[in-house]
């Protein structure tokens, strides 16, 4: 069935936000007297949204134990209260980004974020660069009572976009939204160049890999030609 409507993951989708997580990953890590980490060792904590990034983070320390209760909520505070400061400041759109959603809104999709990152950091993003316009829904990781890899914020987001997940797409990078988008029986593209938790895309069980989201759009446009002949 052609889709009707797109639904997009944010971080290492539309986003390169790394650098500013990272920043604030490290900047918690100093209120929690640990050293720094390299930028992309952090980039392998991203994904399963906030609460397990800090967790992941707070991991990785001298003698491996795992954060207590009370060590956890000091650094999620702390983490929070930085990425407030930091959110957008080294943050770039990927190539691409621009041209495919205008794509897809040309084409008459209707379009939607889905993203693991909480509410509090999220339309703000979209609005510095100018993208809030092209979506009709944005569901964040504080939405909906799971976040993804669970179906729920995708199913969510149909639903307020007024489509069901068998008319929609959804496009991604980690294999939280590949394990989502398959829970709510959607078909789900993957982008190389994000996060995916450090290991290669070309393992996730996708419908495709596109280069970038102009190509997702291209695809998406023959797909419709094909099922048209
Ligand atoms: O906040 C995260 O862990 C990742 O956010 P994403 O769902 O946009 O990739």
């Amino acid at each position: 069935m052609a889709p009707n409507a797109v639904l997009f993951d944010l971080d290492g989708t539309l986003m390169d936000t790394l650098p500013d997580l990272a920043d604030a990953t490290n900047a918690m890590r100093a209120d929690m007297g640990l050293r720094a980490l390299p930028q992309d060792l952090i980039g392998t904590y991203v994904g399963k949204g906030t609460p397990v990034l800090v967790q992941r983070a707070l991991a990785n320390n001298p003698s491996g134990t795992v954060p207590g209760e009370d060590a956890f909520k000091q650094g999620l505070a702390s983490f929070l209260d930085h990425y407030q400061r930091l959110n957008g400041r080294r943050a770039q759109l990927y190539p691409g980004v621009r041209e495919g959603l205008a794509a897809f809104r040309e084409a008459g999709l209707k379009l939607a974020v889905v993203t693991n990152k909480p509410t509090a950091f999220t339309p703000p993003l979209l609005a510095q660069f100018g993208l809030s316009e092209y979506f009709g829904a944005i569901v964040c990781g504080d939405t909906c009572e799971c976040k993804k890899p669970d179906p729920l914020p995708l199913q969510h987001a149909c639903s307020l976009l007024g489509t069901t997940p068998a008319h929609a797409l959804f496009v991604g990078d980690s294999v939280n939204d590949v394990q989502a988008a398959r829970a709510a029986g959607m078909p789900v593209l993957a982008v190389p160049y994000g996060y995916n938790e450090g290991k290669d895309v070309r393992n996730l069980e996708v419908d495709d890999i596109v280069a970038s989201i102009a190509d997702a759009a291209k695809w998406l446009a023959r797909q419709s030609q094909i099922s048209r002949q």
